[in-house]
């Protein structure tokens, strides 16, 4: 039986999580569920699972959360609220700790997992991105991260052929998006509500958005050098729109080997909670009888730069990335809001990451990486409004 904490547990990623454990009652037992904001749809988790601790990230929704935990006949429940509660709950030693928190605010959380001790189931690839070396350094043992991000998941599943020295190349399948065909000039008028409809999976708004502007490849193009210790330059990206590839590795001997299933998120996630163990039952397999056919093609970089920007802050690194990914999330709060094209968000993106060139920040510290996250939306925001 292992203890689990879900980080996030409102979102997609933590409802759909709640589903495998809810399923394997006899593998998995949950502590603690967090949220943002969401204290009803919290409450009602809280009760489902019998929880020990509940926390709110929203400082002043502490009493509601409480108010609705009586509601729910579930009163005696811990409540923690405010901005360091995820990690207060992600610090108590859980045997598995599913941050499933969206953005940089997520990076606490996921270092305070690591040195309780505890697996990191990782779905929030921010905190990976932004911490980089932080997060490396505050792993203590092989396989203490488990990607749950659905290609990080397919290369740790492909790695399981071959040793860390027979990798040759490790290749990133993406969808393309909602736009994907069209040019940088039909690009221009793209409204949020189409960049919301992704082809094949429903996810939260940010992700959402990020895989319509390419950027959450960019995000996983570095999350992949890091959880695999792979230079930036041997991390291919390939689009396949279909998505029943998720990923692949290729091996020394011109052997690839791919991780292929329907797109869906419940396999990462269950092997994030049970790694290195598979469930069973978890989810329905392709359907080899049905005749089907899968593309892949080459990115298109001109209409879409978040992947070769990515590849060059991930080449800087230092605060480069937590810089990418704090201008890239103002900036997907300004589209939706109406403030900026669909293609201002990569154009403003890149102007804050070349300004950050002429003020490098300090990636050696936590106070350090956060400082620049601030500098790069308090840039991007200046942007925005001009
Ligand atoms: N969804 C997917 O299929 C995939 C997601 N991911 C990654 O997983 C993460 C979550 O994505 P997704 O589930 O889609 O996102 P959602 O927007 O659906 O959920 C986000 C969750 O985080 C909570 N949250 C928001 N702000 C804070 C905060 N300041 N402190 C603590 N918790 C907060 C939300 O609470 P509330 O509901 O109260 O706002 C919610 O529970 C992202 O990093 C994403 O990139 C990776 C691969 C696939
Ligand atoms: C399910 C998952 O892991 C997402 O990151 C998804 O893969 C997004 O796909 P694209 O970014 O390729 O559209
Ligand atoms: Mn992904």
């Amino acid at each position: 039986m292992r203890s689990v904490t879900i980080l996030g547990s409102t979102g997609s990623i933590g409802t759909q999580a709640i589903d495998v454990v809810r399923r394997h009652p006899d593998r998995f037992r949950v502590d603690a569920l967090s949220a943002g904001r969401d204290v009803a749809g919290l409450a009602k988790q809280a009760g489902q699972l019998g929880v020990r601790a509940v926390a709110v990230a929203d400082a002043t929704r502490g009493d509601e959360l409480r108010e609705a935990l009586a509601a729910a006949g579930t009163a005696g429940v811990e409540v923690v609220a405010g901005p360091d509660a995820a990690a207060d709950l992600a610090g108590r030693g859980s045997d598995v700790v599913l941050n499933g928190i969206t953005g940089s605010v997520g990076l606490r959380p996921t270092l305070a997992a690591l040195e309780a001790g505890s697996t990191l189931a990782l779905a929030n690839k921010e905190s990976l991105v932004v911490g980089g070396p932080l997060v490396q350094a505050a792993v203590r043992r092989p396989d203490q991260i488990v990607p749950v991000d659905s290609e990080h998941s397919a290369i740790a599943q492909s790695l399981r052929s071959g040793t860390a020295a027979e990798v040759r190349r490790l290749v990133v399948t993406a969808s393309g998006g909602p736009f994907r065909g069209m040019s940088r000039a039909e690009l221009r008028d793209v409204t949020p509500a189409q960049a919301l409809r992704h082809p094949n999976f429903a996810m939260g708004r940010v992700i959402t958005t990020n895989s319509a502007t390419l950027v959450n490849k960019g995000l996983e193009v570095i999350e992949a050098h890091l959880l695999f210790d792979v230079p930036l330059s041997r991390v291919d990206v390939v689009v396949h729109p279909q998505q029943m590839i998720h990923s692949m590795v290729e091996f020394v001997d011109g052997s690839t080997i791919a991780q292929a299933g329907p797109p869906r998120m419940l396999v990462p996630i269950a092997l994030g909670l049970s790694w290195p163990d598979r469930l069973d039952p978890v989810d329905v397999a392709i359907d080899w009888t049905q005749a089907a056919s899968w593309e892949f093609a080459p990115l298109d970089d001109e209409a879409f730069p978040a992947v070769r920007l990515a590849r060059q802050v991930g080449e800087a690194a230092g605060t480069f990335p937590a810089v990418y990914n704090a201008a890239n999330e103002v900036c997907v709060d300004a589209f939706h809001s109406g403030a900026i094209r669909f293609t201002d968000i990569v154009d403003t993106v890149s102007a804050v990451v070349d300004a950050h060139a002429a003020e490098p920040g300090d990636a050696s510290s936590v106070a350090g990486v956060l400082a620049a996250d601030a500098w790069a939306r308090r840039r991007a925001q200046d942007l925005v409004a001009g």
